[in-house]
């Protein structure tokens, strides 16, 4: 089966998207594996499927699998590379698109160049909803991980997230701690674990290690879930640039209850086609 793609990247988190509506596809967790590896294969850090909707009030449905093969809920950075794909594959000529995802659906606005809004919708904070194993909803958690104990603010944005404050991104311990924490038990379905170093109440510093995928040059979930715990410490205000390795976004989150919103750009590197 000959399969046309597109790769695009969102601040170098890169992604091999694929057109499911008008071409069929079948993706399994193994193909995902080979696709993904950067020496023989496409190489990405998701894949992102687009799709027909189930429902009559959506425009699209979008599945994401990580490098790893697993399939998940969310992707922010993937939320923005998908507006901008089905608009110049011309899927679609809306501005402002409605999509599912497997955990829910968000709404993105495409702006002038290349820059994407998204309603990434209200942070989950109860712990068994994220899923974090805790007695009780806290602001920090104290978790013990390679001999030592760390705190961190456990969040869901559809996909689960731990959020430690570092004093410095550039020296934290994400290669160990990192993979240590997103297969902690207390994450019963792993999570994404991010470094934030608070510059000032606008302004953090962040690196992520994805589930499923290890560091990224940048992770649109992941910031929206460093800003919601920076702003429950008390550090943060509501609009707050958030530097990540491979580039800024914009993320402004009112309040408990209310929903994220994330801007910044998408961007198309090459199309394709590979025999599946
Ligand atoms: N890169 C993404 C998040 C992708 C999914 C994540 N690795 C998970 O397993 O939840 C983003 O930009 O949000």
């Amino acid at each position: 089966m000959l399969v046309r793609f597109t790769k695009m990247h969102g601040l170098g988190n890169d992604f091999m998207v694929i057109d499911a509506v008008s071409q069929r596809v079948r993706i399994t967790p193994k193909i995902v594996r080979k696709l993904s590896d950067r020496h023989l294969g496409i190489g990405f850090d998701q894949l992102l499927l687009v799709e027909p909707p189930s429902r009559p009030d959506m425009d699209f449905r979008y599945r994401i699998y990580n490098a790893d093969g697993s399939e998940v809920e969310h992707c922010g950075n993937g939320a923005r590379c998908f507006g901008r794909f089905v608009r110049e594959r011309r899927l679609s000529i809306k501005d402002e698109i409605h999509v599912e995802t497997a955990r829910g659906q968000a709404v993105l606005y495409l702006l002038p160049d290349r820059q994407v809004d998204v309603d990434m919708g209200a942070p989950e904070l109860q712990p068994a909803e994220i899923p974090f194993q805790a007695d009780q909803q806290a602001v920090t958690y104290s978790v013990e991980v390679n001999g030592e104990s760390v705190e961190l603010s456990a969040v869901s944005m559809g996909n689960p997230h731990g959020v430690l404050v570092v004093d410095n991104v550039d020296s934290a311990p994400v290669e160990t701690l990192g993979p240590a924490l997103e297969a902690h038990p207390r994450f019963p379905q792993k999570a994404n674990i991010g470094f934030m170093q608070v510059v000032n109440r606008g302004e953090i510093r962040l690196r992520v290690y994805e589930r499923g995928a290890g560091e990224t040059l940048a992770c649109g979930t992941g910031a929206c879930a460093a800003v919601v715990a920076g702003r429950l410490r008390g550090l943060l205000d509501e609009e707050v640039l958030v530097h990540l390795p491979g580039g800024d976004l914009r993320i402004r989150w009112p309040g408990e209850g209310k929903a994220v919103r994330m801007t910044g750009p998408a961007t198309t590197v090459f199309e394709g086609q590979i025999y599946l």
